[in-house]
């Protein structure tokens, strides 16, 4: 088996050059990416490796602490030395692994072997949720590390960043390596202090940005000879930089971070410093729009507003004469008509100490200091009544596509890839190695419950709630927006539910919520907060009376981050249940046309209401993807022409 096929100048290297697919290779690539199949385990030959890691083990466990260190030292530098070799992988999983059963008091499993075998190798491990995904990154994350390779390990927010890193510590520490997690607040020095860590673990916002703050420090020296020149000048040092390159990549949660979070790319900004904003210009535009309807004025497709001819003959009645020039003024009916029907309070942001502020669509937490572009931010304070911020300018623009395929190494695992393969394969070069559980799973699916009105929804979940808590289950039930928790929470209020809050208003203290959402008759209500990557312990009370039980109410944009909040259920060998709960006034319907709005039970008009948004959103990625490749590359340490 090949391991890791890293350049031999790796390190001297801060990353790989990208080349766009010729108009030859194009068709080619499409045809393998359909083709494209999880690999079986058995035709890499990986378990085949498992025996040899045994071995290293069984010696390994009989070493005394001064012993084992040693063997670490002396690993190290055949890595260093002579790369990851396959023998060499072997006996630094193996080495993991008993520092982990003695650090941790848990050892890896088979599969989680596998699994780390399977990154190690570049590729895409699926894991069933809870299958120990945070331990099994630990194998590849620190051969590559023991080997010299600065590491990153990079998952969906700040929180999973933070607890994994200080959970994997001991293990990393016991080999001599360092580990860092980087997090929104940190300031620059702190931030680089941390990725020079051997591991680094982090998320993919924060390593975009720093990497965009990267290019801007570079400026015109982004070509090696012209950063060689100004480094013999004088004019530029390394020691500005944050990062130390793109070398080996683990994306945890991959489909969301690489796929779903793809969809746009992200914007490096900057005070304007340009003229005042005319308040009274955004004031005229969100009355005028006020006065446009929907299909008749204009439509909405894929969060962008486009007038109709009837829509532009009312922008010219209305328009008070001398307002704006003609395309300013669609410009500016456009925005106003973005901020009063696209974007919701409480779905898409949030008003807090008078400032308006994002909602992360992905992992529903507010995120700080992002706000949005092209006027889109003031013109929506201006209609919550808040005071409108400076307007930005774009300083660096990048998209995930891009930025990951810089790695020497990418590799990644989740519990959800079999159905995005062929785009991880098409997008990235990665291919979906399919890792069995370790137990098989005891979770329960519950028929879907339909009903009517939203607030029947309210009323039925709550008596549900009060049910389960009352049997002694744990219960979590995940809501798709802010304001759908809020409503539930009103009504388990009245009923005399005790619940605890998970959203973007309510963020404080996640890690006290998550360890008492386990207990005997807990009730958490959350947001898509509590989907990827939480990990809820359970009483043994609680597992004697049959586990968590998830209660979904109301199906997200892809069934990858419903099957994710299933998850949250039965981990580890434990019991478990689930059952979606849905309702005639659910927003994925907004998605169907007139007759598929009303044919057919409303579970299968749900679902397809759920393909046709992940098709759009595929579509999305595709003309993203196709439009960067156009635009020719202007980012990245390599200023190489790509
Ligand atoms: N080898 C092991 N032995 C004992 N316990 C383990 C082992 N591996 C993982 N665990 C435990 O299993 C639980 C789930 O682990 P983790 O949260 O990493 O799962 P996951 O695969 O990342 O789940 P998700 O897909 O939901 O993110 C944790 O409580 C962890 O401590």
């Amino acid at each position: 088996m090949a391991l890791l096929k890293l350049p031999a100048d790796v390190l001297a290297r801060p990353e790989r050059a990208l080349l766009p697919p010729s108009s030859l290779e194009r068709p080619w690539h499409w045809l393998r990416s359909r083709l494209h199949r999880p690999v079986a385990l058995r035709r890499l030959g990986m378990r085949a490796q498992l025996p040899g890691i045994h071995r290293h083990a069984a010696r390994l466990a009989a070493l005394d602490a001064d012993a084992l260190r040693a063997d670490g030292e002396a690993l190290r530098h055949q890595l260093a030395r002579r790369g990851i070799t396959p023998s060499l992988a072997r006996h630094a999983f193996a080495l993991v692994r008993e520092i982990s059963r003695r650090e941790l008091g848990m050892a890896h499993h088979d599969v989680q072997l596998l699994g780390g075998l399977a990154m190690l190798d570049g590729r895409i491990a699926e894991m069933h949720t809870g299958e120990g995904k945070t331990l099994t990154a630990t194998l590849p994350a620190a051969t590559a590390a023991l080997a010299g390779i600065p590491v990153h390990v990079i998952t969906v927010n700040d929180y999973l960043a933070a607890r994994d890193a200080e959970l994997m510590t001991p293990v990393y520490r016991a080999m001599g390596l360092s580990v860092a997690a980087v997090v929104h607040e940190m300031p620059p020095g702190e931030r680089r202090a941390a990725y020079a860590s051997d591991v680094v673990y982090c998320t993919n916002k924060e390593l975009v940005f720093d990497y965009l703050r990267d290019t801007q420090q570079l400026g015109r020296n982004r070509h090696p000879l012209h950063a060689h020149a100004a480094r013999l000048a004088g004019t530029l040092s390394d020691t500005r930089l944050l990062l130390r390159g793109l070398h080996f990549a683990i994306v945890d949660e991959a489909d969301s971070v690489m796929l779903d979070e793809a969809r746009t790319p992200l914007i490096l900004s900057g005070p304007s410093g340009s003229e005042a904003i005319d308040l009274a210009l955004l004031d005229e535009a969100l009355a005028m729009a006020g006065e446009f309807e929907e299909d008749r004025h204009f439509v909405r497709e894929s969060g962008h507003i486009h007038l109709t001819e009837r829509g532009r003959q009312r922008l010219t009645e209305l328009a008070s004469s001398g307002w704006a020039g003609r395309s300013r003024r669609e410009w500016l009916i456009q925005q106003a008509l973005l901020a009063r029907h696209h974007f919701h309070r409480d779905r898409h942001y949030l008003v807090r100490d008078g400032k308006v502020q994002i909602i992360d669509e992905h992992t529903g937490r507010v995120m700080a200091d992002r706000s949005w572009e092209k006027g889109l931010q003031q013109m929506i304070e201006r209609l919550e009544g808040c005071e409108p911020s400076e307007p930005n300018v774009t300083l660096a623009r990048l998209t995930y596509q891009r930025f990951f395929r810089r790695y020497h190494h990418l590799s990644g695992m989740t519990g959800t890839a079999r159905e995005v393969r062929q785009e991880l394969w098409q997008t990235y070069r990665l291919r979906v190695v399919a890792i069995p559980p370790h137990r098989p799973s005891r979770r329960q699916y519950w028929p879907t419950v339909a009903v009517g009105r939203a607030e029947e929804k309210w009323r039925w979940i709550s008596k549900r709630v009060k049910d389960m808590s009352d049997q002694g289950r744990a219960v979590l039930v995940a809501t798709v927006s802010l304001a759908d928790s809020e409503a539930l929470s009103r009504w388990l209020d009245e009923a005399g539910v005790v619940h605890a809050m998970l959203n973007a208003r309510q963020d404080a203290d996640e890690a006290a919520t998550v360890a008492l959402a386990g207990r005997a008759g807990a009730v958490t209500v959350a947001t898509s907060m509590a989907g990827r990557g939480t990990d809820i312990s359970l009483d043994e009370a609680v597992k004697s009376a049959g586990g968590l039980h998830v209660i979904v109410a109301g199906h997200h944009d892809a069934s990858r981050v419903d099957r994710q909040i299933a998850g949250r259920c039965a981990r580890q060998g434990d019991p478990g249940s689930v059952e979606f709960v849905v309702c005639d006034e659910d927003e994925l319907l907004d998605e169907l046309d007139g007759w598929q709005r009303r044919l057919g039970p409303l579970a299968s008009r749900l679902k397809l209401a759920q393909r046709k948004r992940e098709a759009r959103h595929a579509r999305d990625r595709a003309r993203l993807l196709a439009a960067d490749w156009q635009e020719g590359e202007q980012l990245g340490f390599s200023g190489k022409a790509e």
